[in-house]
């Protein structure tokens, strides 16, 4: 599902971000992406949506080369991978409900199959009580989950996590953590980045350690494996 091969990423002339890092992640497999800040780890992400681009070596996205895709078919390449990052990117003019809907209406399912699929969905991340509410009159772990229930409505080929759980408190998080398996077990390709030791221990999947720009450890089975 993802190939990174020699892929090196510079900002300017000076700073390596990601250097020579080769990496492949099969079709199905969860893998944590791990490291001290600044490792590296959201250059690989960005990298993975084309929203920057290498500064050698190649990256290939279900079989895709990504330095041949052209820019008209980023919005493509974009839909087929669900991202749940810090900041969210829900809608905010719409209510959680018409996000969640939203996510649906885009891949041209029935009226009815929304109006009983959504609150199934809310129900299942525990906030059918939220549906009339906007955006921002919900709480970090709150927004959160609405990403979450968006991204199982309608379950991406591959899933992009950056810090999922960075703010929320470790019940929320624990329940993110379970979301996301339910997801991955349905045959979705999961990348997170993280900084959650807690949960990285308690799961043992892959880890991918990144220290300034290099892979220092790819462990099956694996725990997060540096003090903080
Ligand atoms: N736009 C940019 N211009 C210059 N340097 C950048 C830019 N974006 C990131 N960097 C640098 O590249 C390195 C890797 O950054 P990156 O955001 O990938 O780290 P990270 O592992 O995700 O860190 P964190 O855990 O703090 O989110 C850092 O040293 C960072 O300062």
């Amino acid at each position: 599902m993802i190939v990174f091969r020699n892929v090196t990423k510079r900002y300017g002339t000076k700073m390596f971000a990601l250097r020579n890092v080769s990496m492949n992640v099969e079709k199905g497999e969860f893998v944590f992406l791990v490291g001290r800040s600044g490792a590296g780890k959201s250059t690989v992400i960005k990298l993975l949506l084309k929203e920057i681009e290498p500064t050698s070596g190649d990256i290939f996205v279900a079989g895709k080369n990504l330095r041949q895709l052209s820019s008209w078919k980023i919005p493509q390449l974009r839909r087929n991978i669900g991202c749940i990052f810090q900041d969210f990117k829900l809608l905010p003019n719409k209510t959680v409900f018409e996000n969640i809907a939203f996510a649906l209406e885009v891949i041209g399912k029935p009226s009815y199959v929304i109006q009983s699929q959504v609150p199934q969905v809310l129900q299942l991340v525990g906030l059918a009580e939220k549906a009339e509410h906007y955006p921002h009159e919900l709480s970090a772990g709150e927004q959160q989950r609405i990403s979450m229930a968006r991204a199982f409505v309608n379950p991406p080929p591959l899933l992009l996590a950056d810090e999922p759980t960075g703010n929320l408190d470790p019940y929320t998080s624990e329940g993110i953590m379970k979301l996301i398996s339910r997801i991955n077990k349905i045959g979705t390709t999961v990348l997170m980045a993280t900084h959650d030791k807690a949960l990285v221990d308690s799961v043992r999947m892959r880890v991918v350690e990144l220290d300034e720009g290099e892979v220092v450890r790819d462990q099956e089975k694996g725990v997060y494996g540096y003090e903080t």
